[in-house]
């Protein structure tokens, strides 16, 4: 396999529950195919609709205790009561590759991929509700959760949001096409920073090849 010029950026995109993260994510994934979703495992149990392998791979705490042990979590943490983690290996092939991988994580996954070796390359984005009656109305609109988890997300959500300045970028996600629309620009501005373009050294050469032969 050939060398790719660039390694992968580690996109990380955080919120309170409800806000729009996981339809944001899916929406940037449609727009570029080349983005690979890092899967996560986790001990909740699965919604309905939520497919084994691809939102996430459901485990026991047991194997995901032992996941953890043998050093294969990126990050891994405890969210409403469940454990999370990014499985480590597919996030260094991606990388190699020069593919870019979307986090869905919270907070502490957030802090902890930002504190690691990998974490020059990350990129981490926050997404704000416009309002906790949005953030409400959103998390009940889905459908999907009792009244019990509603209030337990409702709760946590003030503690997610108080880390917002953590994050290199904040999107506040009044409507949906607007909030995809900047997390497109926040991609694109990325990959485009000098650092990041390893081809740029051959063509300022040339360049100045052309400037010496005129
Ligand atoms: N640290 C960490 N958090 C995760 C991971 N996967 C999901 N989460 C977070 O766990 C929280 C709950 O996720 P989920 O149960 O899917 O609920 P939802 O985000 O409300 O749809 C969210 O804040 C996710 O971002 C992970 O691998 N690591
Ligand atoms: N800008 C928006 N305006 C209205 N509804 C939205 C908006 N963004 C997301 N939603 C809806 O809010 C609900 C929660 O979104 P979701 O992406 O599941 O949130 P999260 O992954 O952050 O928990 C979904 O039903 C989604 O369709």
């Amino acid at each position: 396999m050939p060398i790719p010029d660039r390694r992968g950026l580690l996109i990380i995109l955080s919120s309170p529950s409800g806000a729009g993260k996981s339809t944001l994510t899916r929406r940037l994934m449609a727009w570029d195919t080349t983005l690979r979703f890092s899967v996560s495992a986790t001990t909740r149990p699965p919604r309905p609709g939520e497919v084994e392998g691809k939102d996430y791979y459901f485990t026991t705490r047991e194997d995901f205790m032992r996941m953890v042990a043998e050093g294969r979590m990126l990050e891994h943490a405890e969210v409403f009561g469940n454990f999370y983690g990014s499985p480590r290996d597919p996030v260094e092939a991606a990388m190699l590759e020069g593919r870019d991988t979307v986090f869905d994580v919270d907070w502490q996954g957030g802090q902890q991929i930002r504190r690691s070796a990998l974490g020059k390359d990350v990129v981490s984005i926050f997404i704000l509700p416009p309002t906790i009656a949005d953030l409400e109305s959103r998390l009940r609109g889905r459908g999907q959760d009792s009244e019990e988890v509603i209030a337990r997300r409702m709760a946590k959500s003030r503690d997610e949001i108080s880390h917002w300045a953590e994050y290199d970028y904040v999107i506040v996600n009044h409507e949906l096409d607007q909030a995809e629309n900047d997390l497109r620009t926040i991609l694109s501005a990325e990959r485009m920073r000098a650092d990041r373009q390893p081809g740029l050294t051959e063509i300022v050469r040339e360049l100045n090849r052309e400037f010496e032969a005129r």
